[in-house]
């Protein structure tokens, strides 16, 4: 099994080019079931996760084509994955694959939309909740499907002529329920209301895709969102958009080792409070035409109080990042996790660095240390893991990160991408 190894202590200097987001590139690639036509997207990242998604896809019918790259494109350029679903030969999405990633449960929308069936195993994913799929069930029952769960799987019917728009409020916000609800009423007759939709840029972004592909979407962005079905779905292209996440791990890395780091093709307008928080601690964000700038130079890190939010709050997704960063903060930070109900694992494997950690409840009270010092570590699950990386590129002496799998779900040559910027990091294979 792979492992990383780090030698902290070095500053990180230079520029990092910012991956298509995997939260968007699963969403868009699953879309491509909607349609017979193909669906070219652009700037798709190279990680584990897309490319089980396209083992899944496959399974329901659909050719999935991945081109290579032109002359002019660098190393770190994202592929371009062609999707046609010309025929549906398989409702059922089954548990080997689906366990393995929350967002392959998704695929229930556009399979019940467009053949009026569909079998899916409940969902995996991090281990960081309980993670239900309530919302999902109540949301495409509100557009007239059935839904029994039987040997766990969703097994999902639609009234005969299809689904039907109708109007659904969920009751705490939802990233994948509502990118199911977009695509499913998408091809319902007549209209649908989301309420308390997810506002996250990956919703604009599948938004945005949709409507490329034909579909009639308003107000994606805000809590409510209006779709108007229509009876197909056409070919499109869409560049995947930059991920916030990537973006807003490495915006923490150079906070917490010192340097200067540009990152390319990143958006501070996907990341508003994220970067916000980064200032407060003691970095220096500054937009330019080529990306995001992010410094720290001469004055230590500051400490934070943060509570994790749906957009445009603080992402839940930068919270072990953040957290790391805290560990060597001139004082006392808290650190209150609202969205997901286990996602302190990271707490342990800091504590390993000599990080002096607190949690009491949803919150995590980390007071700083002068010096953390390198040690053999576990990833947990995914953000968790690439907390352990930050924390030892500041750590004194070799850390070695255990179960690396986790990291390669999300990060795209993440060892890659540090070195060529100072960081002594490297990957050991088998
Ligand atoms: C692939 C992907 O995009 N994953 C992201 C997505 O996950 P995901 O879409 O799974 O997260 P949700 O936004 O659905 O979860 C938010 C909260 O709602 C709860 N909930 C959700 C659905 C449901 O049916 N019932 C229910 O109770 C969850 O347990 C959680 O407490 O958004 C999360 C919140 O920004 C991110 O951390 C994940 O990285
Ligand atoms: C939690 C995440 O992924 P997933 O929803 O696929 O578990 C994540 O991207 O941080």
């Amino acid at each position: 099994m792979d492992r990383i190894r780090i030698v902290g202590g070095a500053k990180l200097d230079g520029r990092i080019p910012i991956s298509g987001a995997k939260n968007a590139a699963l969403p868009l690639m699953i879309a491509s079931l909607l349609s017979p036509e193909t669906l070219t997207l652009d700037n798709v990242p190279r990680l584990a996760d897309v490319v089980l998604l396209n083992r899944i896809l496959g399974n329901h019918g659909v050719e999935v084509s991945v081109a290579g790259k032109r002359a002019d494109q660098d190393e770190f350029t994202g592929d371009t994955v062609r999707l046609t679903a010309a025929e549906i030969v398989d409702t059922t999405a089954p548990y080997d694959l689906v366990s393995r990633m929350r967002a392959s449960f998704w695929v229930i929308g556009p399979l019940l939309a467009r053949m009026g069936e569909a079998k899916v195993s409940l969902p995996g994913g991090c281990a960081i909740g309980t993670r239900p799929v309530d919302f999902f069930l109540t949301g495409l029952k509100g557009l007239g499907a059935t839904i029994d769960i039987e040997g766990g799987y969703a097994l999902a019917k639609a009234p005969a002529g299809g689904l039907v728009g109708g109007r659904v409020s969920f009751p705490k916000v939802s990233v994948g329920a509502t990118h199911v609800m977009l695509m499913a009423a998408s091809l319902a007759r007549g209209e649908t209301v989301i309420e308390n939709a997810a506002r996250e840029p990956e919703i604009v972004d599948l938004a945005d895709c949709l409507n490329k592909m034909g579909a009639k979407i308003e107000g994606a962005g805000t809590s409510t969102v209006h779709i108007q079905g229509v009876p197909a779905l056409h070919a499109a292209r869409h560049s995947v958009l930059p991920d916030r996440i990537e973006t807003g791990t490495y915006a923490i890395a150079v906070a917490m080792t010192g340097g200067d780091l540009l990152l390319e093709g990143a958006r501070r307008d996907l990341l508003g409070a994220a970067f916000d928080v980064l200032e407060q601690a003691g970095a220096t964000v500054t937009e330019t035409n080529e990306g995001v700038r992010v410094a720290r130079n001469g004055a230590g890190i500051s400490p934070v109080t943060v509570t994790t939010e749906p957009f445009p709050g603080f992402p839940t997704d930068l919270q072990a990042q953040l957290m790391a960063l805290a560990t060597k903060a001139k004082g006392e930070s808290q650190i209150t996790e609202t969205i997901f109900e286990n996602r302190f694992m990271h707490v342990a494997e800091l504590a390993r660095f000599g990080a002096d950690i607190q949690i009491d409840g949803h919150t995590a009270t980390v007071t700083g240390v002068d010096q953390l010092k390198g040690a053999p570590v576990m990833a947990t699950d995914l953000r968790a893991s690439v907390s352990l990386v930050i924390a030892g590129l500041a750590a004194e002496g070799e850390t070695i990160v255990n179960r690396v799998y986790h990291l390669d779900r999300g990060f795209e040559r993440l060892e890659a991408k540090l070195s060529r910027c100072g960081a002594t990091i490297e990957r050991l294979t088998g």
